[in-house]
């Protein structure tokens, strides 16, 4: 059966912060290499976007994490499923991540790639629920929309694995 999704913010409105999003991060990091840090699966889409609209020199790598959690809750325990390939000692590092909830996820992430030695590491994601945020911590250095608490889909959020394609962001009205 077909989920009726409601449309939050359409493509038009999500490529011209992103676009934005490019010009802010190349302004920040003139002269210098960002190492992006792709958080998958959800912030596959965002990362590729996100990448063609910067102007400085960039290296990507990938990492998986898996949240032990119920349903749309995410627990803090985080588990490596697939680690970065390259090392990051000296680099500067920028994480992309699809959205930032309780920041749970985050702040594991960022106590583990801090102890590899990076230059500096900073943060940037698409969506932020700042509402909802548990680990107060979790500072964003880049964030595309500041979003209600509701369960979005899009842009490589999902619901039970699909609509991760779809190129907008909605909401599942369940
Ligand atoms: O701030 P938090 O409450 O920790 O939630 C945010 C995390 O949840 C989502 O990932 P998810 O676990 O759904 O995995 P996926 O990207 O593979 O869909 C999202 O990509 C973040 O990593
Ligand atoms: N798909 C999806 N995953 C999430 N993980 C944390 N918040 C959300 C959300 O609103 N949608």
């Amino acid at each position: 059966m077909e989920d009726k999704i409601r449309v939050l913010l359409t493509e038009e409105q999500v490529d011209q912060k992103i676009q934005e999003l490019g010009e802010a991060i190349s302004r920040d990091y003139a002269g210098k290499e960002v190492h992006l840090i792709c958080v998958l699966k959800g912030g596959a889409m965002f990362t590729c976007e996100l990448a063609k609209r910067i102007t400085v020199p960039v290296t990507m790598d990938f990492m998986s994490v898996s949240s032990y959690g119920s349903g749309t809750e995410s627990s803090g325990v985080v588990r490596i499923v697939k680690d970065l390939d390259e090392p990051l000692k000296d680099k500067h590092v920028l994480i992309v991540e699809d959205i930032i909830d309780s920041g749970r996820t985050l702040a594991y992430l960022i106590e583990i790639l801090k102890q590899r030695g990076p230059s500096d590491i900073r943060l940037c994601t698409l969506l932020d629920k700042p509402e909802r945020r548990v680990k107060k911590q979790v500072k964003v250095d880049y964030a595309g929309f500041c979003i209600p608490d509701e369960f979005v889909v899009g842009y490589g959020l999902d619901y039970n694995q699909k609509y991760r394609n779809l190129p907008y962001i909605g909401v599942v009205e369940l």
